[in-house]
């Protein structure tokens, strides 16, 4: 055992998507950056979360589209080869090795320190590393805190002793459960749900409240939660999870007793209620901080509540949003912000400036990549009520559209844009349907340049693709007004 001691401009904690994009655009903006990792580079995202879960749906929503496509439909009806779509999500995980992260680090000139980090007070952070040894880091400028989340687990008796499983374990399995219960009604739930219903497990959605995705438009979780149910999942809404028991042994199925008195009968129970911060143990009680709390950030990623400023926190420790993207472009502005505050050159924080969050209030991104894909960014209509804000709303049934019938026999798909009624500019945009995922950032695009409806008469597209769309709900809006 030994200690040892070191000094940089930058200290990150956590090697995530977010500690990462940190990491490079700070030693991009001239500093001395060093990165904390007690797992692997590339963080949850890439080993269990983001890829594993996308090389497990594509297969599976790969054949359900081409279920519908006349003269290929026969084609696909065979069963998915399973062994072949988890070698596939093993080798998308790199086989739950770094090494490719490693020299992308060296490429970019940060360094690397391998285990738990924990903050000692003000810019110092203590690393023990899995040797036993002990890397005291003190930082000249910052630290950016990147840790992440965890699985945050409901107060339910009994869970602690039946093994649930976790995202970890829903997406880097390899033996498919006969019957999977799955608790939430959230992303990871829907997402999950359609990959091992897929597989050949019997999926139990056991949902708390009476919709699925209800942070998004009410019409996303209806299409999305009916596509289960033809799936063959076993939906049930209005359900709380009591108690749950692997009554006849550890190895016995998992005995899950429902609020309505129904019980439920399962060999897995995959949890998918939320995150919890991953800051229990960082040391944040040595600056003053409560372990375990999300970090609330201000407009220019710093940590509330920490003297001078030398504290940052950037994707899903900030709370802002849970998303790897996201998280990414909250590294690579605070790494402008930090580059810039060093130099002493003055930021800019108009709305949108190179030194703004602006995306994070007005156009954050989402895609669920379930059959049908649910897309979405900006306003929603129950934010735009929850917030008082007056709000144009154009939907338009995606049935209809040239581009969807050719993609699909029986096309089923819904749009929804908000529009600012006094300026014109569009607000937000939720698309639901197969193959709507890539038209996400055109609005993306629409809402971060605040596009008027006059401008987007001029964007012109394909025919017959289903970005038509952009077309149809021009033309409704404009029927509207006439
Ligand atoms: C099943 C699932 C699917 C998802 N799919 C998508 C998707 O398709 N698209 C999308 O945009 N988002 C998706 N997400 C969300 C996405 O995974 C997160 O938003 C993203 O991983 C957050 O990145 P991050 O860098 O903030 O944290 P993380 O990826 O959680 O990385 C944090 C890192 O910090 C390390 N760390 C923590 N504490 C310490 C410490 N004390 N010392 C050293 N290292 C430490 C951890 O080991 C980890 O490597 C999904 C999430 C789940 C659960
Ligand atoms: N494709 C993607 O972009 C993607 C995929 C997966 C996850 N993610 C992100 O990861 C994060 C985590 O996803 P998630 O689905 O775990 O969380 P979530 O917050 O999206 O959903 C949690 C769900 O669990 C329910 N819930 C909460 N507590 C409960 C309890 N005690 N009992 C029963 N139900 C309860 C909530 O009502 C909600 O439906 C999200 O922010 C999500 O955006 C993104």
């Amino acid at each position: 055992m030994s200690d040892s001691s070191r000094t940089y401009d930058v200290i990150v904690l956590g090697a995530g998507p977010a500690g990462e994009n940190l990491a490079d655009r700070t030693r991009a903006a001239g500093l001395t950056s060093v990165i904390v990792e007690n797992e692997l580079l590339g963080g949850e995202c890439s080993f269990w979360a983001c890829e594993p879960s996308k090389a497990l749906l594509r297969p599976v929503v790969a054949r359900a589209d081409a279920l519908r496509v006349p003269g290929f439909r026969r084609t696909a009806e065979g069963p998915l080869d399973i062994p072949t779509v988890f070698a596939h999500r093993d080798k998308i995980a790199v086989n739950w090795t770094d090494d490719d992260q490693v020299d992308w680090l060296k490429s970019v000139s940060v360094d690397l320190v391998r285990g738990h980090g924990r903050l000692d007070g003000p810019r110092q952070v203590v690393v023990e590393t899995r040797e036993g040894d002990s890397v005291r880091l003190t930082a000249r400028q910052v630290v950016g805190v990147a840790t992440g989340t965890v699985t945050a687990f409901p107060d339910v008796p009994g869970l602690d002793s039946v093994r649930p499983w976790t995202n970890r374990e829903a997406t880097a399995a390899s033996e498919v459960p006969d019957r999977l219960a799955i608790v939430g009604g959230g992303v990871v739930a829907v997402e999950m749900a359609t990959v091992w219903q897929a597989l050949g497990s019997q999926v139990t959605l056991l949902v708390r409240g009476n919709e699925v995705l209800n942070r998004m438009e009410p019409f996303a979780g209806k299409m999305v939660a009916a596509s289960l149910e033809e799936a063959g999942v076993d939906v049930r809404f209005e359900v709380t999870v009591t108690e749950v028991a692997r009554r006849d042994g550890p190895d016995s199925p998992v005995h899950i007793t429902l609020s309505t008195g129904d019980s439920v009968t399962a060999d897995e129970i995959l949890i998918a209620t939320g995150r919890a911060p991953h800051t229990a143990d960082i040391g944040l009680e040595t600056v003053g901080l409560t372990p375990g709390g999300w970090l609330e950030v201000d407009d220019t990623y710093r940590v509330k509540g920490i003297e001078d400023g030398w504290m940052y926190a950037v994707g899903d420790v900030n709370h802002r949003a849970l998303m790897t993207h996201q998280g990414k472009y909250q590294a690579r502005i605070a790494g402008a912000i930090i580059g810039a505050r060093a130099q002493d050159e003055p930021l800019d924080t108009e709305k949108w400036g190179a030194h703004s969050s602006t995306a994070d209030h007005t156009a954050v991104p989402q895609v669920v990549f379930t059959d049908p894909d649910v897309t979405c960014v900006g306003l929603t209509t129950a934010r735009a009520e929850a917030t008082g804000r007056q709000v144009d709303v154009v939907d338009f049934d995606l049935a209809h559209l040239a581009g969807s019938v050719q993609y699909a026999e029986g096309y089923r798909g819904k749009a929804r844009m908000l529009l600012d009624p006094e300026r014109g500019t569009v607000l937000g945009v939720t698309f639901v349907g197969p193959g709507v995922q890539e038209l996400l950032y055109s609005a993306t695009v629409a809402v971060t340049t605040e596009a008027t409806v006059e401008q987007l008469w001029h964007a012109v597209p394909a025919f017959p693709t289903i970005s038509e769309v952009w077309l149809r709900l021009l033309e409704a809006y404009r029927d509207r007004a006439e």
